[in-house]
């Protein structure tokens, strides 16, 4: 592993001077790739945490382990970070074995959701702790600080104390003390969970250019699939202790690996599969027309690919087949940008419910008890299994 030194010269990452290409700042970074080899977790008492983990990240991405709560997100960040040792299996950051290397001599930081910063230390002490820690004399220290102030645009936060520092600001000197020291890899356990909506969609922003600036690999937890979404390079998706797919955000998304990746990423339009004869299969809401050859026991329809119109409207699309569904508008939420309805669907004793999300252009809204006519196009009907890996 490439140990950077604390006493590198001003100019590092975070000076206003801009690092390019080919500079020893990214060849630095490429120490920063981390690969999982089997690596399990079991904690005394027979709690599994992890199965056979297999996981390559590559060096400068912002990857998600994102799942439920006691999925083995934070047992496999605290392994990364040399906090626990696996029971079985090997770890590498940037081609290394650090299986055995303590969390000090690893090249890697961690950001945790309760900031975990020192009330009785000003800010500037807060940040530069990890630098005095290593040795770094005061005045490169303050200059680091400053350097890191400018970056994170911590402005006068660095003069207050922490008890006078809101939870985003606090994040945020959380975040500066864990990067000042460069590491290759920054690891953040729900750094934004405790934060308010508003709050945490800009700090979502403010840490996605900081990571892609430094080019630094992240490795971000979170149970909120949409945080996961807009921030991540590639996700993994987690359920007890075992990985269940590994995808962009738009992968995992729009073609989930199985039931339990659907479910989590919020798709509720799924329906069990009946019969299949070619490209048409039988569900409660009807026959329906695919274009997915796969093998699947499940239907996937995601809610913002229906088209929604009144019943004798022609077809949004004339000449092609269409999957066409007459429904009863059950309930509208306004979104503003977008409008969600909930569908209901009658096709015999059978009663279905099916959600639209339609983007709000300014044309008139459906009511509460209309009548609809929903259309699918056959491309959009995605298979799925309903087998979970390890299950
Ligand atoms: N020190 C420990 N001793 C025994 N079991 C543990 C220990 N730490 C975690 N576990 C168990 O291991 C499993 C995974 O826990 P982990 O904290 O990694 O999950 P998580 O996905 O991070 O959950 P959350 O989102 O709630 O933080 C859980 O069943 C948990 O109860």
């Amino acid at each position: 592993m490439a140990e950077r030194s604390p006493t590198a010269a001003p100019g590092g990452p975070f000076s206003s001077v801009e690092s390019t290409p080919g500079s020893e700042a990214s060849a630095a970074r490429e120490a920063s790739s981390i690969s999982l080899k089997g690596v399990r977790k079991e904690y005394p008492g027979g709690v599994v945490a992890l199965e056979s983990v297999d996981l390559d990240i590559r060096a400068g991405e912002f990857f998600t382990l994102l799942g439920p709560s006691g999925c083995g997100k934070t047992t496999l960040l605290r392994m990364l970070a040399g906090l626990d040792e696996p029971s079985g299996g090997t770890l590498a950051i940037g081609g290394v074995d650090v299986t055995d290397t303590p969390p000090h001599k690893r090249s890697v930081n961690t950001v945790f959701q309760s900031y975990a910063l020192f009330p009785h230390l000003s800010v500037r002490d807060n940040i530069a702790f990890g630098l005095k820690m290593r040795g770094m004399a005061r005045t490169q220290r303050e200059q680091k600080v400053v350097e890191i102030a400018e970056f994170i645009k911590l402005g006068s936060l660095v003069d207050r104390r922490v008890d006078q520092l809101s939870g985003g600001q606090r994040q945020r000197i959380a975040l500066a003390r864990a990067l000042i020291c460069e590491p290759d890899v920054l690891l953040l356990d729900e750094p934004l969970s405790a934060l308010d909506a508003g709050l945490r969609s800009q700090l979502q922003v403010e840490l996605l250019r900081t990571q892609k600036r430094l080019g630094m690999t992240f490795v971000f937890v979170t149970h909120d699939q949409e945080e996961a979404m807009v921030m991540s390079d590639r996700i993994a998706v987690l359920n007890d202790g075992i990985i269940q797919q590994i995808g962009t955000p738009q992968e995992v998304y729009e073609r989930p690996a199985n039931l339990f990746v659907a479910r989590f990423m919020g798709h509720d339009n799924l329906f069990p599969i009946s019969a299949r004869e070619g490209m048409t299969v039988t569900t409660p809401i009807g026959a329906l027309e695919t274009e997915d050859k796969s093998e699947g026991s499940v239907a996937l329809i995601r809610p913002e690919t229906l088209e929604l119109t009144s019943p004798n409207a022609p077809s949004v699309e004339p000449g092609k087949q269409l999957n066409t569904l007459v429904c009863r508008v059950v309930e509208r939420f306004y979104r503003g940008s977008n409008v969600e309805y909930r569908l209901a669907h009658q096709s015999g004793d059978q009663h279905n419910e099916l959600i639209a999300e339609i983007s709000n252009t300014g044309e008139r809204l459906f009511r509460v008890g209309d009548e609809v006519k929903v259309e699918i196009y056959p491309e959009d009907v995605v298979m799925l299994s309903d087998d979970e890996e390890g299950a």
